[in-house]
């Protein structure tokens, strides 16, 4: 099997144009996955010279195909600009005002501080993409120049730390953890605290205990510079772990992800239960892996006879899957395709629904 040390040493024997020094010590590899026989990485660039490293790219991809045992190899070209939105603020309202400006819901206890906005992703069963679409939703968020958080509260299967390319326990500083940053997020998972011999623990009934604590006692963000939203990527499914976890959380909306399959439907029907019960509003549903295999359509339909928001489709596409894979976002790695002009849509949507615009930043 390739070793990582392998890929380094590869990767240094390509030369930035720019620096003239190899890729590693010219700093360019960002978030670099080596499993098994895979790699993958982005090539962060300056904004502007993403033509002039698109053969340094395929020079890359190169080098690493011709390492022994290496099966898959995938590296994107991201131009920096993407992966740290500029900070500037609109001019008009300052968003203290826009937030005054709002009725006021009902302040949980454990309401995280310096976070404006929290956004449960669910699905009523797994394996429907919830955490592929939480992980691109949030980086299409970021992209609007909102200020994002990722909270992987997925207890049955964390999948933040590959799908971001993250990794080690959180810092700790004055009491708090400090988030990982990766793709323009702050992004915690209870898959970079959880050791095997706790999943008894983080699936009983002290899952939403520390899950409330990751919400509550994170530095999402500061007095001077709240986050503007954080994504809650639940456990699939509708039972008690998840019932008792968005009670105790304050969640200002939901969105749930389905395939277009009847029995997934089914599932996302009760979910959109479950947030009724506790007066979480359904902002919409999103149909996953639309297409030949699975069909079209369904959620749309599903969405119309709940009476909730039908938000969008997204195509069973490989790149969704290879980009979870490697640690890279589709929506970070290929921010001009097809798949990131679709979270784009989504996450102007749900912006709206938030009421969040008065926090974008001019991008
Ligand atoms: N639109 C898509 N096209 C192709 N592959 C996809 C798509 N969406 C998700 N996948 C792939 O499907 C698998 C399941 O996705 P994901 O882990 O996001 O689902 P999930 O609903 O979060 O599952 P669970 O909650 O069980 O962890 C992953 O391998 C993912 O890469």
């Amino acid at each position: 099997m390739p070793d990582r040390a392998a890929v380094i040493a590869a990767l240094d024997a390509v030369i930035d144009p720019r620096s003239g020094q190899g890729l590693m010590a010219a700093g360019l590899v960002q978030g670099l996955v080596v499993a098994d026989d895979r790699a993958g990485f982005a090539l962060e660039v300056p904004a502007g010279d993403t033509a002039l490293y698109a053969p340094v790219r395929d020079a890359a991809e190169a080098a690493l195909k011709a390492i022994p045992g290496m099966a898959r190899v995938s590296v994107v070209l991201t131009a920096e600009a993407v992966a740290t939105p500029p900070r500037r603020r609109t001019a008009g309202l300052s968003p203290q005002a826009v937030d005054q400006g709002r009725a006021k819901a009902p302040v949980p206890t454990d309401r995280p501080a310096h976070v404006r906005r929290v956004l449960a992703v669910a699905s009523g069963k797994g394996g429907v993409g919830k955490s592929t679409v939480s992980v691109n939703l949030a980086c299409a968020l970021a992209a609007r120049g909102l200020r994002v958080g990722l909270l992987d509260a997925d207890v049955y299967g964390p999948s933040a730390p590959t799908m971001l390319g993250i990794s080690g326990k959180p810092a700790y500083e004055d009491g708090a953890m400090v988030p990982h940053e990766a793709w323009g997020l702050k992004a915690m998972s209870v898959g970079l605290l959880m050791k095997a011999d706790d999943a008894m623990i983080w699936r009983g009934p002290m899952a939403s205990q520390a899950i409330t604590q990751m919400l509550t006692q994170t530095r999402w963000g500061t007095e001077d510079e709240p986050l503007d939203v954080l994504v809650v990527d639940l456990p699939p499914g509708t039972g008690d772990v998840q019932l008792t976890l968005i009670q105790k959380t304050p969640l200002d909306g939901a969105v749930i992800v389905s395939t277009p399959q009847e029995v997934a439907l089914a599932d996302a029907r009760r979910a959109k239960t479950l947030f009724d019960r506790v007066n979480v509003p359904t902002l919409g549903l999103i149909e996953n892996m639309s297409g030949d295999v699975f069909g079209r359509g369904g959620a749309e339909a599903e969405a119309a006879r709940l009476g909730v928001d039908f938000l969008g489709d997204l195509p069973l596409d490989a790149a969704l899957r290879e980009g979870a894979d490697a640690g890279v976002p589709v929506v970070a790695g290929d921010p001009d395709g097809d798949i990131a002009g679709r979270f784009s849509g989504l996450a102007e949507a749900l912006s709206k629904k938030l009421d969040l615009q008065g926090f974008q930043t001019q991008l």
